[in-house]
Protein backbone atom coordinates (compact mmCIF):
# COMPACT_ATOMS: atom_id res chain seq x y z
CA UNK A 1 0.00 0.00 0.00
CA UNK A 2 2.62 2.09 0.90
CA UNK A 3 4.27 1.46 -2.40
CA UNK A 4 1.45 2.52 -4.31
CA UNK A 5 0.60 5.90 -2.41
CA UNK A 6 4.53 6.43 -3.09
CA UNK A 7 3.96 6.20 -7.28
CA UNK A 8 0.92 7.81 -6.28
CA UNK A 9 2.99 11.15 -5.21
CA UNK A 10 5.66 10.54 -7.88
CA UNK A 11 3.37 10.49 -10.73
CA UNK A 12 3.93 14.30 -12.41
CA UNK A 13 0.22 13.69 -14.04
CA UNK A 14 -1.39 14.40 -11.06
CA UNK A 15 0.66 17.30 -9.79
CA UNK A 16 -1.73 20.30 -9.74
CA UNK A 17 0.25 22.60 -11.88
CA UNK A 18 -0.05 19.58 -15.05
CA UNK A 19 -4.32 19.30 -14.29
CA UNK A 20 -4.66 23.10 -14.29
CA UNK A 21 -2.20 23.51 -17.30
CA UNK A 22 -3.99 20.55 -19.04
CA UNK A 23 -7.69 22.42 -18.14
CA UNK A 24 -6.35 25.35 -19.27
CA UNK A 25 -5.37 24.12 -22.93
CA UNK A 26 -8.67 22.17 -22.95
CA UNK A 27 -10.49 25.37 -22.19
CA UNK A 28 -8.44 27.28 -25.32
CA UNK A 29 -8.84 24.33 -27.44
CA UNK A 30 -12.53 24.68 -26.93
CA UNK A 31 -12.37 28.28 -27.14
CA UNK A 32 -10.88 28.75 -30.29
CA UNK A 33 -13.09 26.08 -32.30
CA UNK A 34 -16.45 28.48 -30.44
CA UNK A 35 -15.23 31.33 -32.18
CA UNK A 36 -14.19 30.19 -34.99
CA UNK A 37 -17.58 28.42 -35.78
CA UNK A 38 -19.13 31.52 -34.39
CA UNK A 39 -17.58 34.48 -36.13
CA UNK A 40 -17.77 32.88 -39.27
CA UNK A 41 -20.80 31.46 -39.29
CA UNK A 42 -22.55 32.30 -42.98
CA UNK A 43 -25.37 35.32 -42.22
CA UNK A 44 -28.95 34.30 -42.78
CA UNK A 45 -29.01 34.99 -46.80
CA UNK A 46 -30.16 38.35 -47.62
CA UNK A 47 -31.43 38.52 -51.40
CA UNK A 48 -31.40 41.42 -53.81
CA UNK A 49 -34.14 41.92 -56.55
CA UNK A 50 -34.17 43.47 -59.64
CA UNK A 51 -37.42 43.81 -62.14
CA UNK A 52 -37.48 44.15 -65.77
CA UNK A 53 -40.23 44.31 -68.22
CA UNK A 54 -40.60 42.84 -71.77
CA UNK A 55 -42.48 45.12 -73.60
CA UNK A 56 -42.76 43.20 -77.19
CA UNK A 57 -44.81 43.34 -79.83
CA UNK A 58 -47.22 41.15 -79.45
CA UNK A 59 -47.39 41.47 -75.09
CA UNK A 60 -45.44 42.34 -71.88
CA UNK A 61 -43.90 39.88 -69.69
CA UNK A 62 -42.61 41.61 -66.39
CA UNK A 63 -39.60 38.89 -64.98
CA UNK A 64 -38.70 39.47 -61.35
CA UNK A 65 -34.90 38.32 -60.45
CA UNK A 66 -33.16 37.32 -57.13
CA UNK A 67 -29.40 37.30 -56.57
CA UNK A 68 -27.79 36.92 -53.05
CA UNK A 69 -26.99 40.15 -51.41
CA UNK A 70 -22.86 39.81 -51.26
CA UNK A 71 -22.47 38.27 -54.02
CA UNK A 72 -23.35 40.92 -57.35
CA UNK A 73 -20.92 39.89 -58.71
CA UNK A 74 -20.51 35.75 -58.76
CA UNK A 75 -21.85 34.26 -62.43
CA UNK A 76 -25.08 31.96 -62.11
CA UNK A 77 -26.30 33.68 -59.09
CA UNK A 78 -28.97 35.36 -60.38
CA UNK A 79 -32.57 33.73 -60.79
CA UNK A 80 -35.74 34.44 -62.16
CA UNK A 81 -38.09 33.53 -59.34
CA UNK A 82 -40.94 34.75 -60.80
CA UNK A 83 -43.00 35.82 -64.34
CA UNK A 84 -46.03 37.34 -65.27
CA UNK A 85 -47.69 38.07 -68.25
CA UNK A 86 -49.48 41.28 -68.57
CA UNK A 87 -53.18 40.83 -69.69
CA UNK A 88 -54.00 42.30 -73.41
CA UNK A 89 -51.34 43.18 -76.47
CA UNK A 90 -48.47 44.86 -76.21
CA UNK A 91 -47.91 48.31 -75.57
CA UNK A 92 -47.12 49.64 -79.06
CA UNK A 93 -51.26 48.70 -79.33
CA UNK A 94 -52.48 51.64 -77.23
CA UNK A 95 -51.02 54.19 -79.61
CA UNK A 96 -54.31 55.43 -79.85
CA UNK A 97 -54.91 55.26 -76.32
CA UNK A 98 -51.22 55.35 -74.86
CA UNK A 99 -53.17 56.16 -70.85
CA UNK A 100 -54.07 52.11 -70.85
CA UNK A 101 -50.38 51.03 -72.12
CA UNK A 102 -49.58 52.02 -68.70
CA UNK A 103 -52.61 50.80 -66.77
CA UNK A 104 -52.33 47.58 -68.48
CA UNK A 105 -49.65 46.71 -66.29
CA UNK A 106 -51.14 47.52 -63.08
CA UNK A 107 -52.00 44.13 -62.49
CA UNK A 108 -47.92 42.72 -63.01
CA UNK A 109 -46.76 45.47 -61.10
CA UNK A 110 -49.13 45.13 -58.22
CA UNK A 111 -47.76 41.24 -58.57
CA UNK A 112 -44.08 42.48 -58.04
CA UNK A 113 -44.85 44.68 -55.34
CA UNK A 114 -46.34 41.52 -53.30
CA UNK A 115 -43.29 39.39 -53.93
CA UNK A 116 -40.33 41.52 -53.62
CA UNK A 117 -39.73 41.69 -49.77
CA UNK A 118 -41.23 45.46 -48.60
CA UNK A 119 -37.77 46.72 -47.09
CA UNK A 120 -35.78 45.70 -50.38
CA UNK A 121 -38.69 47.78 -52.38
CA UNK A 122 -36.91 51.06 -52.82
CA UNK A 123 -33.13 49.60 -53.56
CA UNK A 124 -34.70 47.47 -56.64
CA UNK A 125 -33.97 48.75 -59.82
CA UNK A 126 -37.27 48.57 -62.43
CA UNK A 127 -36.48 48.89 -66.05
CA UNK A 128 -38.62 48.46 -69.10
CA UNK A 129 -38.13 47.84 -72.80
CA UNK A 130 -39.63 47.80 -75.93
CA UNK A 131 -38.68 45.81 -78.81
CA UNK A 132 -39.89 45.37 -82.35
CA UNK A 133 -43.18 46.20 -81.85
CA UNK A 134 -42.31 50.07 -80.62
CA UNK A 135 -39.42 50.16 -82.94
CA UNK A 136 -42.13 49.89 -85.35
CA UNK A 137 -44.82 52.18 -84.02
CA UNK A 138 -41.68 54.94 -83.58
CA UNK A 139 -41.18 54.19 -87.43
CA UNK A 140 -44.71 54.73 -88.10
CA UNK A 141 -45.42 57.38 -85.83
CA UNK A 142 -42.53 58.67 -83.37
CA UNK A 143 -44.97 60.97 -81.52
CA UNK A 144 -47.36 57.97 -80.58
CA UNK A 145 -44.40 56.13 -79.88
CA UNK A 146 -43.24 58.83 -77.26
CA UNK A 147 -46.72 59.19 -75.80
CA UNK A 148 -46.84 55.18 -75.07
CA UNK A 149 -43.37 55.42 -73.33
CA UNK A 150 -44.30 58.56 -71.33
CA UNK A 151 -47.12 56.78 -70.46
CA UNK A 152 -45.92 53.47 -69.48
CA UNK A 153 -43.10 55.35 -67.58
CA UNK A 154 -45.47 57.60 -65.23
CA UNK A 155 -47.47 54.39 -64.51
CA UNK A 156 -44.39 52.77 -63.25
CA UNK A 157 -43.30 55.57 -61.38
CA UNK A 158 -46.43 54.78 -58.90
CA UNK A 159 -44.66 51.78 -57.69
CA UNK A 160 -42.02 52.13 -54.56
CA UNK A 161 -39.53 50.82 -56.78
CA UNK A 162 -36.01 52.25 -58.12
CA UNK A 163 -37.37 53.17 -61.67
CA UNK A 164 -34.43 52.83 -64.35
CA UNK A 165 -36.31 54.09 -67.36
CA UNK A 166 -38.80 52.70 -70.49
CA UNK A 167 -36.84 52.71 -73.22
CA UNK A 168 -36.59 50.99 -76.97
CA UNK A 169 -34.05 48.98 -77.29
CA UNK A 170 -32.61 48.67 -80.84
CA UNK A 171 -32.38 45.44 -83.02
CA UNK A 172 -27.96 44.79 -81.57
CA UNK A 173 -29.04 44.88 -78.32
CA UNK A 174 -32.00 43.01 -78.27
CA UNK A 175 -29.91 40.47 -79.98
CA UNK A 176 -26.71 40.84 -77.71
CA UNK A 177 -28.76 40.56 -74.90
CA UNK A 178 -30.26 37.74 -75.72
CA UNK A 179 -26.96 35.95 -76.24
CA UNK A 180 -25.36 36.89 -72.67
CA UNK A 181 -28.70 35.61 -71.15
CA UNK A 182 -27.97 32.39 -72.76
CA UNK A 183 -24.71 32.09 -72.18
CA UNK A 184 -24.98 33.45 -68.17
CA UNK A 185 -27.41 30.88 -67.65
CA UNK A 186 -25.74 28.00 -68.89
CA UNK A 187 -22.34 29.19 -66.68
CA UNK A 188 -20.17 29.97 -70.16
CA UNK A 189 -18.87 33.09 -69.18
CA UNK A 190 -16.77 32.81 -65.91
CA UNK A 191 -15.60 29.00 -67.34
CA UNK A 192 -14.20 30.72 -70.61
CA UNK A 193 -15.91 27.80 -72.42
CA UNK A 194 -17.00 28.20 -75.77
CA UNK A 195 -20.10 29.98 -76.30
CA UNK A 196 -23.78 29.36 -77.12
CA UNK A 197 -25.69 31.05 -80.13
CA UNK A 198 -28.80 32.79 -79.54
CA UNK A 199 -31.81 32.75 -81.76
CA UNK A 200 -34.76 34.51 -80.99
CA UNK A 201 -37.88 34.60 -83.03
CA UNK A 202 -40.56 37.07 -81.59
CA UNK A 203 -43.93 38.41 -83.35
CA UNK A 204 -42.18 41.70 -85.43
CA UNK A 205 -38.42 41.32 -85.59
CA UNK A 206 -36.20 37.95 -85.14
CA UNK A 207 -32.24 37.77 -83.92
CA UNK A 208 -29.60 35.67 -84.50
CA UNK A 209 -26.54 36.17 -82.38
CA UNK A 210 -23.41 34.10 -82.08
CA UNK A 211 -19.39 34.16 -82.09
CA UNK A 212 -17.98 33.17 -85.33
CA UNK A 213 -13.86 32.37 -85.39
CA UNK A 214 -14.20 33.66 -88.98
CA UNK A 215 -15.64 37.29 -87.65
CA UNK A 216 -13.71 40.08 -86.49
CA UNK A 217 -16.25 42.36 -86.85
CA UNK A 218 -14.34 44.26 -89.70
CA UNK A 219 -16.34 43.08 -92.54
CA UNK A 220 -19.53 44.58 -91.12
CA UNK A 221 -18.66 46.67 -87.93
CA UNK A 222 -23.12 47.03 -87.62
CA UNK A 223 -23.48 43.36 -86.96
CA UNK A 224 -20.18 43.26 -84.22
CA UNK A 225 -20.71 43.83 -80.51
CA UNK A 226 -17.61 43.13 -78.21
CA UNK A 227 -17.84 42.39 -75.00
CA UNK A 228 -15.12 41.78 -72.10
CA UNK A 229 -16.31 39.49 -69.31
CA UNK A 230 -14.95 37.69 -66.74
CA UNK A 231 -11.61 38.25 -68.09
CA UNK A 232 -12.60 36.93 -71.45
CA UNK A 233 -13.25 39.10 -74.92
CA UNK A 234 -15.73 38.01 -76.96
CA UNK A 235 -16.46 38.91 -80.59
CA UNK A 236 -20.15 38.92 -81.32
CA UNK A 237 -22.14 38.46 -84.78
CA UNK A 238 -25.48 39.84 -84.39
CA UNK A 239 -28.67 41.04 -86.54
CA UNK A 240 -31.83 41.42 -86.07
CA UNK A 241 -34.07 41.32 -89.02
CA UNK A 242 -37.05 43.86 -88.52
CA UNK A 243 -40.60 42.18 -89.95
CA UNK A 244 -39.56 38.84 -89.56
CA UNK A 245 -40.62 38.22 -86.56
CA UNK A 246 -43.68 35.62 -87.18
CA UNK A 247 -47.20 37.83 -87.04
CA UNK A 248 -45.03 40.33 -89.26
CA UNK A 249 -43.63 38.02 -91.46
CA UNK A 250 -47.14 36.48 -91.53
CA UNK A 251 -48.48 39.81 -92.59
CA UNK A 252 -45.75 39.74 -95.33
CA UNK A 253 -46.85 36.32 -96.79
CA UNK A 254 -50.30 37.80 -96.69
CA UNK A 255 -49.48 40.73 -98.75
CA UNK A 256 -47.88 38.79 -101.19
CA UNK A 257 -50.79 36.64 -101.91
CA UNK A 258 -52.86 40.15 -101.68
CA UNK A 259 -51.32 41.80 -104.32
CA UNK A 260 -53.91 42.58 -106.86
CA UNK A 261 -56.62 43.28 -103.92
CA UNK A 262 -58.52 40.26 -104.36
CA UNK A 263 -61.79 39.62 -102.25
CA UNK A 264 -60.43 35.87 -101.86
CA UNK A 265 -57.30 33.95 -101.34
CA UNK A 266 -56.59 30.19 -100.88
CA UNK A 267 -53.53 30.23 -98.57
CA UNK A 268 -51.57 27.03 -98.79
CA UNK A 269 -50.19 27.87 -95.17
CA UNK A 270 -53.69 27.21 -93.53
CA UNK A 271 -55.22 23.99 -92.29
CA UNK A 272 -58.17 23.13 -95.32
CA UNK A 273 -61.72 23.84 -94.25
CA UNK A 274 -60.39 27.21 -92.22
CA UNK A 275 -61.97 30.40 -93.44
CA UNK A 276 -61.75 33.85 -91.78
CA UNK A 277 -62.71 37.16 -93.48
CA UNK A 278 -60.05 39.54 -93.03
CA UNK A 279 -59.71 43.30 -92.95
CA UNK A 280 -57.38 44.98 -95.71
CA UNK A 281 -57.01 48.14 -93.59
CA UNK A 282 -55.67 46.03 -90.96
CA UNK A 283 -53.67 43.64 -92.53
CA UNK A 284 -51.65 46.54 -94.62
CA UNK A 285 -51.17 49.01 -91.31
CA UNK A 286 -47.85 47.84 -90.61
CA UNK A 287 -44.54 49.29 -92.04
CA UNK A 288 -43.81 46.08 -93.34
CA UNK A 289 -46.01 46.09 -96.08
CA UNK A 290 -47.89 49.77 -95.84
CA UNK A 291 -46.16 50.27 -99.12
CA UNK A 292 -47.64 47.55 -101.15
CA UNK A 293 -51.47 47.71 -100.04
CA UNK A 294 -52.82 47.34 -103.34
CA UNK A 295 -54.95 50.13 -105.12
CA UNK A 296 -58.69 50.09 -105.05
CA UNK A 297 -58.92 46.34 -103.16
CA UNK A 298 -62.42 45.84 -101.84
CA UNK A 299 -62.66 46.76 -97.83
CA UNK A 300 -62.03 42.85 -97.07
CA UNK A 301 -61.36 39.51 -97.90
CA UNK A 302 -61.72 35.73 -97.42
CA UNK A 303 -58.28 33.66 -96.13
CA UNK A 304 -59.34 30.34 -96.72
CA UNK A 305 -56.87 27.34 -95.82
CA UNK A 306 -55.47 25.01 -98.50
CA UNK A 307 -53.17 23.41 -96.42
CA UNK A 308 -49.93 22.67 -98.48
CA UNK A 309 -46.91 22.42 -97.34
CA UNK A 310 -44.81 22.78 -100.50
CA UNK A 311 -46.87 25.65 -101.67
CA UNK A 312 -46.37 27.44 -98.15
CA UNK A 313 -42.68 27.36 -98.21
CA UNK A 314 -42.64 28.82 -101.30
CA UNK A 315 -45.13 31.68 -100.45
CA UNK A 316 -42.40 32.41 -97.78
CA UNK A 317 -39.10 31.69 -99.08
CA UNK A 318 -40.54 35.04 -101.42
CA UNK A 319 -40.70 37.39 -98.38
CA UNK A 320 -36.82 36.92 -98.06
CA UNK A 321 -34.62 38.69 -100.53
CA UNK A 322 -31.58 36.22 -101.86
CA UNK A 323 -30.08 38.47 -104.97
CA UNK A 324 -27.82 40.74 -103.75
CA UNK A 325 -24.59 40.45 -101.43
CA UNK A 326 -22.39 42.92 -101.31
CA UNK A 327 -20.04 40.66 -98.26
CA UNK A 328 -18.28 37.50 -98.76
CA UNK A 329 -21.42 35.88 -98.12
CA UNK A 330 -25.14 37.11 -97.07
CA UNK A 331 -27.90 35.24 -94.91
CA UNK A 332 -30.93 37.18 -96.67
CA UNK A 333 -31.57 40.86 -97.72
CA UNK A 334 -27.97 41.45 -98.16
CA UNK A 335 -27.49 41.16 -94.74
CA UNK A 336 -23.80 39.88 -93.98
CA UNK A 337 -23.57 37.08 -91.79
CA UNK A 338 -20.38 34.98 -91.47
CA UNK A 339 -19.99 30.84 -91.00
CA UNK A 340 -22.50 29.20 -88.89
CA UNK A 341 -20.77 28.44 -85.19
CA UNK A 342 -21.20 26.33 -82.47
CA UNK A 343 -24.23 25.23 -80.56
CA UNK A 344 -27.35 27.87 -80.91
CA UNK A 345 -30.26 27.85 -78.67
CA UNK A 346 -33.48 28.96 -80.04
CA UNK A 347 -36.10 30.28 -77.82
CA UNK A 348 -39.58 31.80 -77.93
CA UNK A 349 -41.60 31.62 -81.01
CA UNK A 350 -39.22 28.84 -81.80
CA UNK A 351 -40.38 27.07 -78.75
CA UNK A 352 -43.55 27.69 -78.94
CA UNK A 353 -44.14 26.41 -82.27
CA UNK A 354 -41.62 23.11 -82.27
CA UNK A 355 -42.80 22.28 -79.08
CA UNK A 356 -46.19 22.10 -80.44
CA UNK A 357 -45.37 19.93 -83.48
CA UNK A 358 -43.35 17.73 -81.48
CA UNK A 359 -40.52 18.76 -83.33
CA UNK A 360 -38.01 19.76 -80.70
CA UNK A 361 -35.81 16.89 -81.46
CA UNK A 362 -33.10 18.18 -84.02
CA UNK A 363 -30.96 14.86 -84.47
CA UNK A 364 -34.05 13.86 -87.17
CA UNK A 365 -33.40 14.74 -90.09
CA UNK A 366 -34.32 17.79 -92.13
CA UNK A 367 -36.55 15.55 -94.36
CA UNK A 368 -38.23 14.01 -91.56
CA UNK A 369 -39.04 17.33 -90.40
CA UNK A 370 -40.21 18.77 -93.85
CA UNK A 371 -42.62 15.58 -94.14
CA UNK A 372 -44.09 16.42 -90.48
CA UNK A 373 -45.19 19.56 -91.61
CA UNK A 374 -46.21 18.11 -94.41
CA UNK A 375 -48.88 15.97 -92.81
CA UNK A 376 -49.57 18.48 -89.95
CA UNK A 377 -50.66 21.64 -93.01
CA UNK A 378 -52.66 18.85 -94.94
CA UNK A 379 -54.59 17.81 -91.83
CA UNK A 380 -58.52 19.35 -92.11
CA UNK A 381 -59.05 22.54 -89.86
CA UNK A 382 -61.84 20.50 -87.82
CA UNK A 383 -59.55 17.98 -86.94
CA UNK A 384 -56.42 19.65 -85.84
CA UNK A 385 -59.42 21.60 -83.81
CA UNK A 386 -61.04 18.58 -82.39
CA UNK A 387 -57.28 16.72 -81.51
CA UNK A 388 -56.38 20.38 -79.63
CA UNK A 389 -59.73 21.46 -78.02
CA UNK A 390 -57.27 23.57 -75.33
CA UNK A 391 -55.29 25.05 -77.66
CA UNK A 392 -55.91 28.88 -78.63
CA UNK A 393 -57.24 29.06 -81.91
CA UNK A 394 -55.22 31.58 -83.37
CA UNK A 395 -52.02 29.89 -82.34
CA UNK A 396 -53.68 26.83 -83.79
CA UNK A 397 -54.77 28.13 -87.01
CA UNK A 398 -51.45 29.79 -87.63
CA UNK A 399 -49.00 26.42 -86.50
CA UNK A 400 -48.75 25.59 -90.25
CA UNK A 401 -47.37 28.58 -91.44
CA UNK A 402 -45.47 29.08 -88.27
CA UNK A 403 -43.87 25.97 -88.65
CA UNK A 404 -42.97 26.39 -92.22
CA UNK A 405 -41.51 30.13 -91.47
CA UNK A 406 -39.15 28.65 -88.94
CA UNK A 407 -37.93 25.45 -91.09
CA UNK A 408 -37.18 28.24 -93.75
CA UNK A 409 -36.07 30.92 -91.88
CA UNK A 410 -33.68 29.00 -90.33
CA UNK A 411 -32.31 26.53 -93.33
CA UNK A 412 -33.31 28.82 -96.08
CA UNK A 413 -31.83 32.08 -94.16
CA UNK A 414 -29.19 31.60 -92.22
CA UNK A 415 -27.92 28.56 -94.14
CA UNK A 416 -28.53 25.66 -91.69
CA UNK A 417 -27.57 22.53 -93.01
CA UNK A 418 -28.53 19.40 -91.27
CA UNK A 419 -25.28 19.21 -89.59
CA UNK A 420 -25.50 22.74 -88.25
CA UNK A 421 -29.53 22.51 -87.88
CA UNK A 422 -28.79 19.37 -85.01
CA UNK A 423 -26.28 21.53 -82.99
CA UNK A 424 -29.67 23.66 -82.39
CA UNK A 425 -31.37 23.49 -79.12
CA UNK A 426 -35.48 24.92 -78.58
CA UNK A 427 -35.17 25.85 -75.31
CA UNK A 428 -37.62 28.09 -73.17
CA UNK A 429 -35.67 27.92 -70.04
CA UNK A 430 -32.46 27.75 -68.62
CA UNK A 431 -32.49 26.65 -64.77
CA UNK A 432 -35.23 27.78 -64.45
CA UNK A 433 -35.21 31.42 -66.15
CA UNK A 434 -36.69 32.23 -69.51
CA UNK A 435 -34.33 32.53 -71.98
CA UNK A 436 -34.78 35.95 -73.77
CA UNK A 437 -32.86 39.54 -73.63
CA UNK A 438 -34.31 40.94 -69.90
CA UNK A 439 -32.04 39.03 -67.49
CA UNK A 440 -29.04 40.34 -69.47
CA UNK A 441 -30.39 43.54 -69.81
CA UNK A 442 -30.21 44.02 -66.31
CA UNK A 443 -27.19 42.18 -65.46
CA UNK A 444 -25.67 44.68 -68.18
CA UNK A 445 -27.13 48.06 -66.63
CA UNK A 446 -26.77 46.78 -62.72
CA UNK A 447 -22.73 46.19 -63.64
CA UNK A 448 -23.43 43.09 -62.67
CA UNK A 449 -20.76 41.09 -64.97
CA UNK A 450 -17.24 42.73 -64.24
CA UNK A 451 -14.68 42.51 -67.20
CA UNK A 452 -12.24 40.98 -64.88
CA UNK A 453 -12.70 37.93 -63.46
CA UNK A 454 -13.59 38.61 -59.68
CA UNK A 455 -10.46 37.27 -57.42
CA UNK A 456 -11.10 33.51 -56.22
CA UNK A 457 -14.26 33.06 -53.17
CA UNK A 458 -12.56 32.79 -50.23
CA UNK A 459 -12.50 29.57 -48.16
CA UNK A 460 -16.60 27.86 -47.51
CA UNK A 461 -17.52 28.33 -44.05
CA UNK A 462 -17.23 24.45 -43.09
CA UNK A 463 -13.70 24.09 -45.25
CA UNK A 464 -12.97 27.03 -42.89
CA UNK A 465 -14.13 25.33 -39.70
CA UNK A 466 -13.03 21.67 -40.12
CA UNK A 467 -8.91 23.48 -40.84
CA UNK A 468 -9.55 25.36 -37.65
CA UNK A 469 -10.61 22.04 -35.39
CA UNK A 470 -7.84 20.35 -37.09
CA UNK A 471 -5.24 22.59 -36.22
CA UNK A 472 -6.54 22.79 -32.79
CA UNK A 473 -6.16 19.18 -32.30
CA UNK A 474 -2.49 19.29 -33.56
CA UNK A 475 -1.66 21.90 -31.02
CA UNK A 476 -3.23 19.78 -28.25
CA UNK A 477 -1.40 17.08 -29.46
CA UNK A 478 1.83 18.79 -30.07
CA UNK A 479 1.25 20.42 -26.23
CA UNK A 480 0.90 16.93 -24.75
CA UNK A 481 4.22 15.76 -26.42
CA UNK A 482 6.04 18.80 -25.44
CA UNK A 483 5.16 17.36 -22.00
CA UNK A 484 6.91 14.00 -22.33
CA UNK A 485 9.84 14.98 -20.09
CA UNK A 486 7.19 15.25 -17.11
CA UNK A 487 5.55 12.05 -18.42
CA UNK A 488 6.20 8.98 -15.94
CA UNK A 489 8.44 6.46 -17.90
CA UNK A 490 6.92 3.08 -17.87
CA UNK A 491 9.63 0.77 -17.92
CA UNK A 492 10.37 2.19 -14.88
CA UNK A 493 7.22 1.55 -13.14
CA UNK A 494 7.05 -0.13 -9.90
CA UNK A 495 6.51 -4.19 -9.72
CA UNK A 496 3.33 -4.93 -7.56
CA UNK A 497 3.97 -8.14 -5.79
N1 LIG B 1 -48.10 29.09 -79.98
C1 LIG B 1 -47.81 29.99 -79.09
N2 LIG B 1 -47.44 31.19 -79.52
C2 LIG B 1 -47.15 32.11 -78.61
C3 LIG B 1 -47.21 31.86 -77.23
N3 LIG B 1 -46.87 32.99 -76.58
C4 LIG B 1 -46.59 33.90 -77.54
N4 LIG B 1 -46.78 33.37 -78.76
C5 LIG B 1 -46.60 34.00 -80.05
O1 LIG B 1 -45.24 33.84 -80.43
C6 LIG B 1 -44.77 35.01 -81.08
C7 LIG B 1 -43.59 35.53 -80.37
O2 LIG B 1 -43.95 35.86 -79.06
P1 LIG B 1 -42.95 36.70 -78.18
O3 LIG B 1 -41.63 36.05 -78.20
O4 LIG B 1 -43.61 36.98 -76.90
O5 LIG B 1 -42.87 38.02 -79.10
P2 LIG B 1 -42.78 39.52 -78.64
O6 LIG B 1 -41.70 39.63 -77.63
O7 LIG B 1 -44.12 40.02 -78.25
O8 LIG B 1 -42.35 40.24 -80.01
P3 LIG B 1 -41.00 41.02 -80.38
O9 LIG B 1 -41.19 42.43 -79.93
O10 LIG B 1 -40.90 40.91 -81.86
O11 LIG B 1 -39.88 40.32 -79.68
C8 LIG B 1 -45.96 35.96 -81.15
O12 LIG B 1 -46.56 35.74 -82.40
C9 LIG B 1 -46.87 35.48 -80.04
O13 LIG B 1 -48.23 35.73 -80.34
C10 LIG B 1 -47.61 30.58 -76.80
O14 LIG B 1 -47.69 30.26 -75.63
N5 LIG B 1 -47.91 29.69 -77.79
CA1 LIG C 1 -39.41 39.38 -77.74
Amino acid sequence: MSAQREMKEKNPWQTPVTIIITVIGVIAIVALVTVAVLQNRPLPQKYKYGIVLDAGSSHTALYIYEWPAEKDNNTGRVEQTHSCKVKGPGISSYAHDPLKAGESLRVCMQEAEQRVPGKRHQETPLYLGATAGMRLLNIENSSASDEVLKAVESALQKFPFSYQGARILSGQEEGAFGWVTVNYLDDRLTQGLDTTGALDLGGASTQISFVSEKFDGSESPSNSVTFRLYGNDYNLYTHSFLCYGKDQALRMTLAQQTQSGQASILDPCFNTGYTVMKNYSVLYDSPCVSDRKPQNAPATFNQTGKGNFTECQEVVKSVFNFTHCKYSQCSFNGVFQPLLQGPFGAFSAYYFVMNFLNLTDTSIPLKAVEDKLNSFCSTPWNQIKQQHPDVKVKYLAEYCFSGTYILTLLTEGYKFDQTSYSNIKFIKKIKGSDAGWTLGYMLNLTNMIPAEAPDSPPLPHAGYVSIVTIMAVLLFILFIVSLRPLWPRCSKQPQIV
